[in-house]
């Protein structure tokens, strides 16, 4: 006998009936913790899966609302769902929102006080714990202690769902490998039924897979979006082309009035230094690197996601965990910058997917210059020829990034849609027309293109004219390792990193030694890298003479217009300089010069980077010294270069046709003794002349100038240290506007 058709379409009515009834308190959820309408793009599908104990990848864009598919799952079903997250930042950054919301939400990390794991731990062990979200690292995951931990919680029934944010760092072709992140793999033999949710925005499809097989993941649905940031506009500036990078972004920000954002360099100096400039030009704005300790990054963190600053100058590097590059969900950021280039799209992608995530239109801007494409290719290139004499598969993960570089230096030396190439890059095939001119190459397009012929002429141009090294390239093949790590010191980005990242295994007595160790590693870590830092200033010296002897470096390296600015940058501290001292007298322009020009002699002939960076740290020097050093070193130049101008002046009554005397003669090369040199004996008093640069001369026998040094950086770092315990000591008061300045 046939069965009637009836009750299986009242079935499948049951069915969908309840379904939607699903659906609905899944929406209801969402309005009521959240306030948002509706799920977006695949969201729901993905808190479904999970709901009903599937496996789910999930590729999702930046600022798509990846957390959303485990915070509604955390509130739909008693018990813990666990989030297993790459920083302590950002575990704090999500679990302070959720708390807002009234979401009981808690993270374990190294950070937190002994009381507050304790309490943490009572909860878990309760058998009915409230916690609903549970953030932890991946290092934490895997220590034997917290595994116990959660076997019992899984055997109570308790652990609902394991969500894995920024899963592509469990791939070593992935752009952020974490090795950490590969122990994950255990979790599914821990705890075998519980659904695993792997999150990301970054993920090739060799990552994807690589991610699914190291997860265990059964089955998994696989939930794939757009890369598309549909609201973010894409722009590539030229900086060979441009006369001022730096202003070209100070005034860039400037334009689009108070907005919130960041800017990524490659070193930390340029960070420090970029930062510095746009304070001078009223930008509120910090520096964010692993240069400053914890306490002062998580300052600069908080101050940017409460507004108080409003621009972050942050680096990027190989292994820095930074809070700026992934997750840290500050919504209304207007335009990334990238003042330097990425090493790769997908951390482009990632970098610049901080921008509107409020889904409103914002900025992506990146600085090419072809000085720093040679930098980022000696840097890979150097890691290829480190790694080779490792493994062989290392070997093809560095020449992969090399690869990988390749195709983000098509995005700035290519024309036509940029958006478009950074979705081809992740695979997605697309017509420009998607692009609605929101990239400068569709809205532009006449204009790149002249711009790359400028860009293509200049490089030929300089080429023909035989310089050596009109770009970074050859001063990049100069830098041997400890110079390297002056400007790109990979492994103390990682151990800086790590202070973001490390922890125990959750037990009181194991955090307070951990502790104690770190904060011992720590201190040491800094004395190493001073000797380190020391060391390379040392081996510059060293490379500098040989350079001078060389004598094979390009004059022109450093063109007017930036001197133009870096005199700019220093009349402006000295303007703040004169304000400290009571409006102290100096001659701006001339002191400007003569600071610009001693920067200029000692740096000039080696390339731009050493250049600006002893022009920030005579900038640096000029906001830090005491007041009496900054008295006595403007008097001196104060004093020489009027000096100057009364011989100058002198000079014109000496008739045209009358023979200079030897000591008239004008000076062909520079003095040969440098003022920075770090021989500190009293050398100006008798030698003033052959010291001190052509333009400032003073005249011989009627003027004695004592000039006091700038220091160098070694020297800046001791005498800091020793005026340090000098005032620790003797408990000395200094003034109140001192010390502002020396806070900054
Ligand atoms: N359905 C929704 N409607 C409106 N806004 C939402 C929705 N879901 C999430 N959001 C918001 O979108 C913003 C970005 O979400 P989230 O931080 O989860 O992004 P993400 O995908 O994890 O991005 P990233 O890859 O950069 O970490 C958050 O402010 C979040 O509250
Ligand atoms: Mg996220």
């Amino acid at each position: 006998m046939q069965k009637s058709a009836l009750p299986l379409s009242d079935a499948n009515a049951n069915k969908k009936r309840e379904e939607l009834r699903r659906k609905e308190t899944l929406v209801k959820l969402l309005r009521w913790h959240f306030g948002y309408p509706d799920f977006r793009d695949m969201q729901l599908d993905a808190i479904q899966a999970v709901l009903s104990g599937k496996d789910c990848f999930c590729l999702m864009p930046t600022g798509g609302g990846k957390s959303m598919c485990y915070q509604i799952p955390a509130l739909a079903k008693a018990g813990i769902v666990l989030v297993v997250c790459p920083l302590i930042a950002l575990m704090e950054n999500q679990v302070m929102a959720l708390k807002e919301k009234g979401i009981a939400a808690e993270f374990l990390s190294s950070t937190k006080t002994t009381d507050a794991k304790v309490k943490i731990h009572e909860d878990l062990d309760s058998g009915k714990p409230s916690t609903r979200l549970l953030y932890v690292t991946p290092e934490l995951i895997t220590t034997p202690g917290f595994m116990t931990k959660l076997t019992k919680i899984y055997t109570r029934g308790l652990l609902n769902l394991i969500a894995i944010d920024e899963a592509h760092c469990i791939s070593s072709w992935g752009h952020d490998f974490r090795p950490s992140y590969r122990k994950l793999s255990s979790l599914r033999s821990h705890l075998p039924d519980v659904p695993i949710l792997a999150l990301t925005a970054t993920a090739v499809p060799k990552v994807q897979k690589d991610v699914v097989e190291s997860l265990q993941m059964q089955n998994p649905l696989m939930l794939k979006s757009s890369f598309n940031r549909p609201n973010i506009y894409y722009e590539v500036r030229y900086k060979d082309l441009l006369d001022d990078a730096y202003a070209d972004l100070s005034n860039t920000l400037k334009s689009l009035g108070d907005v919130c954002a960041i800017v990524y360099c490659l070193e930390r100096s340029m960070c420090d230094d970029l930062s510095t400039n746009l304070s001078q030009n009223g930008i509120s704005c910090a520096a964010y690197h692993a240069g400053l300790n914890n306490k002062m990054r998580t300052s600069v963190l908080d101050d940017w996601i409460s507004s108080k600053i409003k621009v972050v100058v942050a680096t990027v590097a190989f292994g820095l965990w930074s809070s700026f590059r992934m997750g840290i969900d500050r919504k209304d950021v207007r335009i990334v910058c990238h003042f330097n280039i990425p090493k790769s799209m997908e951390a482009f992608y990632q970098e610049s997917g901080r921008a509107g995530r409020d889904q409103l239109p914002s900025r992506s801007l990146l600085y090419y210059g072809v000085d720093d494409r040679k930098r980022m290719e000696f840097i890979l290139r150097k890691s290829v020829s480190k790694k080779s004499q490792s493994s062989s598969s290392q070997e093809e993960s560095s020449k992969m990034s090399l690869i990988a570089f390749n195709l983000m230096v098509e995005y700035c030396e290519g024309s036509g849609c940029r958006r478009k190439r950074v979705l081809e890059s992740f695979g997605e095939q697309v017509t420009a027309s998607l692009c609605g001119k929101t990239c400068d190459g569709c809205r532009h397009p006449n204009l790149v293109a002249r711009y790359l012929e400028d860009l293509t002429t200049a490089c030929a141009l300089r080429q023909k004219n035989g310089s050596s090294r009109v770009f970074m390239t050859s001063s990049t093949d100069a830098i041997n390792g400890e110079q390297l790590s002056e400007f790109w010191n990979q492994d103390e980005e990682a151990s800086g990193s790590e202070e973001d990242i490390s922890d125990s295994d959750g037990n009181g007595n194991e955090v307070v030694n951990n502790l104690t160790r770190s904060k011992l590693q720590s201190k040491l870590g800094v004395s190493e890298k001073l000797a380190m830092l020391q060391r390379a200033e040392e081996n510059f010296y060293r490379n500098n003479n040989a350079y001078k002897q060389s004598n094979k470096v390009d004059k022109n390296a450093i063109s007017d217009p930036m001197r133009g600015s870096s005199r700019q940058r220093l009349q402006n501290a000295l303007k703040q300089v004169q304000q400290r001292l009571d409006n102290f007298k100096i001659e701006m322009e001339t002191s400007a010069s003569f600071l610009e020009e001693e920067c200029y002699k000692k740096y000039g002939k080696v390339g731009k980077s050493f250049y600006y960076s002893q022009v920030a740290s005579t900038v640096r020097w000029l906001t830090t010294a005491s007041s009496s050093e900054l008295i006595n070193r403007l008097s001196a130049i104060n004093a020489s270069t009027s000096m100057n101008v009364l011989s100058e002046a002198e000079n014109l009554l000496i008739p045209a046709n009358q023979p200079l005397t030897p000591a008239e003669q004008p000076l062909t090369s520079p003095p040969a003794l440098d003022p920075y040199a770090r021989d500190t004996s009293n050398e100006h008093s008798g030698t003033a002349r052959s010291e001190t640069s052509a333009c400032v001369l003073p005249m011989e026998g009627s003027f004695s100038t004592n000039l006091p040094q700038i220091p160098s950086f070694s020297e800046f770092v001791n005498s800091r240290k020793a005026k340090g315990d000098q005032l620790h000591d003797t408990k000395r008061h200094s003034s109140r506007v001192e010390k502002k300045m020396r806070i900054q």
